[in-house]
């Protein structure tokens, strides 16, 4: 398979844990006889310091021209500190979202047995938990308007927005990936204050007849992130609104033992992006600490959905699980230990292509 990947390594840890993520799509390429090009792109404060903008048009043609997108995080401090800072690195990421259209953001959430013992949660209430929350990516109240301030500047105002439209093209993937799992279908909102929220229900409930075998129920954002973590094995897929998906799998990451775990895939008709959810974590830029799973298994999330490779995807999921097993794994889970995340990503990559050697032996 010849493919070309644009990479948007962007700011902070995000070049790190990219750089690794794609040194294990090379071990799969060279393993597997796949071609793999990759195109640099510039997002975020990066992108600021070069050009002034953060999704610089040149940018959005690499990500529309490839046939998937990589992406590390965005975000630095100095704009962090600064809230009246005109042009922001978040700007850029939202942007990209909503100019590619990438309006399912998938993010699987699960236990790993080696890294029980880490959690601040109890072994035996997460220990088998597998879960996926689709979270909308472009809608809500990260993009509706009215926003900004009063004339006076003491009042600020943001708008929750969201058509009938924006929430059946999501919730027939989420109702889709049910089908294909546990068949059980949560929506996670706030219908007893937002009108936003009872749209989303009204409307989900409507299609919910379409996919007959599958269990739909409703609940409460505020109940959803105290039962995500009391009892994260009653969940199957989670559907929910742009900022309620956002906060629930940072919060859900803890059940996994790391922010830096958790991958996502965001999807839209036209494009692809691979992301792991968290941040440029900037305290750990430079410092070879981050760990670079969650991108690593990004890349494998990159593989199953815009390329159809299933078995690749498996494998490096195979490999990250056998890492951990035999306690390889950055300092944010093996404190200990803990490896660099450049030597987490050879170890990995290293694992791949040593199993095919001696398997073609
Ligand atoms: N998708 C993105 O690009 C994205 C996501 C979240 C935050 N941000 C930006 O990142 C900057 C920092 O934000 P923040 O500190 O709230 O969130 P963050 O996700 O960067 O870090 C929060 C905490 O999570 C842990 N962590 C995150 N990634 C890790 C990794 N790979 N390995 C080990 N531990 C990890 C660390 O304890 C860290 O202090 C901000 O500018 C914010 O806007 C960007
Ligand atoms: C940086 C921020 C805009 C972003 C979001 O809220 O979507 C981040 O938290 C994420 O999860 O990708
Ligand atoms: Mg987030």
């Amino acid at each position: 398979m010849n493919k070309n990947i644009a990479i948007l390594a962007g700011d902070g840890i995000g070049p790190e844990v990219t750089a690794e993520a794609v040194k294990v799509l090379d071990a799969i390429a060279e393993t597997f006889g796949h071609q793999f090009q990759y195109t640099d792109a510039l997002i975020g404060a990066a992108a600021i310091n070069a050009t002034g903008n953060p999704f610089p048009e040149a940018t959005e043609e690499s990500c529309k021209s490839a046939d998937a997108i990589l992406f590390g995080a965005i975000g630095d401090p100095k704009y962090d500190n600064d809230p009246n800072a005109k042009v922001r690195p978040e700007q850029g990421l939202l942007k990209m979202r909503k100019n590619l259209g990438l309006f399912a953001n998938v993010r699987p959430v699960s236990s790993y047995d080696a890294l029980l013992p880490i959690s601040p949660l109890k072994e035996h209430i997460i220990k088998g938990t597998d879960f996926v929350v689709f979270r909308e990516l472009t809608g809500g109240i990260y993009f509706g308007e009215p926003r900004g301030r009063s004339e006076d500047g003491n009042t600020a105002f943001d708008s929750c927005v969201y058509s009938k439209t924006e929430i059946e093209r999501i919730s027939h993937l989420a109702f889709k990936a049910a089908e294909n799992r546990r068949k059980k279908l949560t929506l996670v909102d706030k219908a007893n204050v937002l009108a936003t929220s009872r749209l989303w229900r009204e409307t989900v409930k409507d299609l919910s007849s379409q996919y007959p075998e599958v269990a739909l129920d409703f609940m409460f954002v505020d109940n959803a992130a105290m039962k995500i973590i009391q009892n994260p094995k009653d969940f199957d897929v989670v559907l929910t609104e742009n900022m309620f998906g956002d906060i629930i799998t940072d919060e859900a990451s803890v059940i996994s033992g790391s922010l830096g775990l958790l991958p996502s895939a965001s999807l839209g008709l036209k494009s692809s992006l691979f992301e792991p959810i968290h941040g440029s974590y900037p305290q750990a830029a430079g410092k070879g600490i981050a760990n670079p799973i969650g991108a690593i298994l990004s890349a494998a999330m990159l593989l199953e959905y815009a390329f159809d490779l299933k078995e690749e995807c498996q494998i490096i999921k195979d490999a990250v699980n056998s890492a951990l097993n035999i306690g390889y794994g950055t300092e944010d889970i093996f404190p200990d230990e803990g490896k660099s995340t450049s030597e987490v990503g050879d170890f990995i990559s290293q694992s791949i292509v040593n199993q095919y050697k001696t398997e073609s032996v």
